[in-house]
């Protein structure tokens, strides 16, 4: 059978498409097309030439870019999306000068959302995780991470990563669920005791029922220490999870370190990372994923992405939408990357795609290269560094999913 062709992208001002062979930048076409088909990108390149081959009358979907920007969907590698319940006054006890640690020290903060997803029906926190894609769909996400660990029992985990896969199958969004049982220590439990069932019992459910990619742990001080996060996530391992490690988020503990002995796919937060930590990511190719929304809504000093990117280490940028950090737009994200922490448009951009496609382990997405999913933004605005300069309005004109226009 010859190949469906799905959409042609033509007469773009600016083709964002990736990485450049030598890894120094973005690759970007003045005037450029993309053709997909079969879900897969087959042309990237000048209109004309693109066009010739590949005319957009013959395509399903013929979209008229003039003017505008095709970047690769963003891929979004870090959230806790799935959650019930409203901590908005924990916003404004911050703001009143409470902290992370004391919140969650006092039966808040996780330990809240707990609560709240125990009570929610499996209904309720599927239709409030649709609605969630819908809104991360419309600033231009196409591929979303998100973590089980708001239930902290095996019974409520498994309700989570169901709902995760059930969202996936029903929505554009491609969701890929991380098991986060070790996310925070339920108020009934004490840490130890807490480990040992998330290894015993939790694992060995979640594994399976083939529901989750990824195991996670929150190793930072008051939670998991590095020696109980190595035993959740070396026993993850054996069950055929990949780690991840929330480290060095708001104190330095070693979470890093452990990263790169484990051979994690990610370390994420590193606000308090050292160039050491940097070092030893980049050398075991552990990315490096920075969560600059987190830094804003904690009133924290963001992580420094100079020193990821003098050690050589590959950077994502991720949202980590999640009730402390009500922020779903990866184009806010790189805002913030540009804005708080000091990168490059281009650098920001490439670190929302390609970036968090390291992160999760999707070499076949973060860039529009030929064989690469058909996942594309257009934008109606000239050129990606609009991404980050129009904050709050960000100009996304169509999203692309496999070649299909979903949001247009
Ligand atoms: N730091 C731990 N976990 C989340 C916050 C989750 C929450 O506060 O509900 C994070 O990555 O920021
Ligand atoms: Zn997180």
């Amino acid at each position: 059978m010859s190949p469906t062709l799905d959409a042609v992208v033509h007469d773009a001002a600016e083709v964002f498409v990736g990485p450049n062979d030598d890894g120094t930048g973005p690759e970007t076409v003045e005037d450029g097309a993309v053709a997909i088909a079969d879900g897969r990108v087959v042309a990237v390149g000048p209109t004309d030439a693109v066009t010739r081959e590949h005319p957009p009358e013959n395509a399903v979907a013929a979209v008229d870019a003039s003017g505008g920007t095709v970047l690769p969907g963003f891929v979004d590698s870090h959230t806790h999306a799935l959650f019930a319940g409203d901590r908005s006054d924990e916003f404004a006890a911050k703001l009143r000068g409470a902290t992370y640690a004391d919140i969650l020290a006092e039966g808040g903060g996780i330990l809240r959302t707990v609560r709240a997803v125990r009570e929610a029906s499996d209904e309720a926190l599927l239709r409030g995780l649709l609605d969630r894609l819908d809104t991360v769909l419309a600033t231009g996400t196409t591929t979303l991470e998100v973590k089980s660990g708001y239930g902290l029992d095996t019974e409520t985990e498994l309700r989570m990563l169901a709902v995760l896969a059930a969202a996936d199958a029903r929505h554009p969004v491609d969701v890929v669920p991380t098991f986060m049982g070790a996310h925070a220590v339920p108020e009934s439990d004490e840490t130890d005791a807490y480990v040992e069932a998330v290894v015993t019992e939790q694992l060995p459910a979640v594994a399976e029922q083939g529901v989750a990619e990824f195991c996670d742990v929150f190793c930072e001080e008051g939670v998991f220490s590095v020696a109980q996060s190595r035993r959740i996530l070396e026993a993850g391992v054996e069950h055929g999870l990949v780690p991840k490690v929330h480290a060095e988020e708001l104190t330095h503990q070693g979470g890093a370190a452990l990263a790169a002995e484990l051979g994690a796919v990610s370390a994420d937060h590193l606000l308090h990372a050292t160039r050491e930590d940097a070092r030893v990511l980049a050398e075991t190719d552990v990315t490096a994923v920075l969560l600059p929304g987190t830094a804003f809504s904690l009133g924290a000093e963001y992580a420094d992405p100079a020193r990821f990117r003098e050690a050589g280490a590959t950077v994502a940028v991720a949202s980590d939408f999640n009730p402390n950090c009500y922020a779903p737009s990866m184009p806010f994200a790189v805002t913030l990357a540009c804005v708080g922490m000091g990168m490059a448009p281009d650098e920001a951009v490439l670190a929302a795609t390609n970036g968090g496609a390291s992160a999760l382990d999707r070499a076949d997405r973060g860039t529009l290269r030929e064989g690469a999913l058909g996942d594309c933004v257009v934008l109606a605005a000239p050129s990606h560094v609009h991404v980050p300069y129009r904050f709050g309005d960000t100009p996304v004109a169509a999203v692309l999913k496999e070649g299909v226009v979903v949001r247009d």
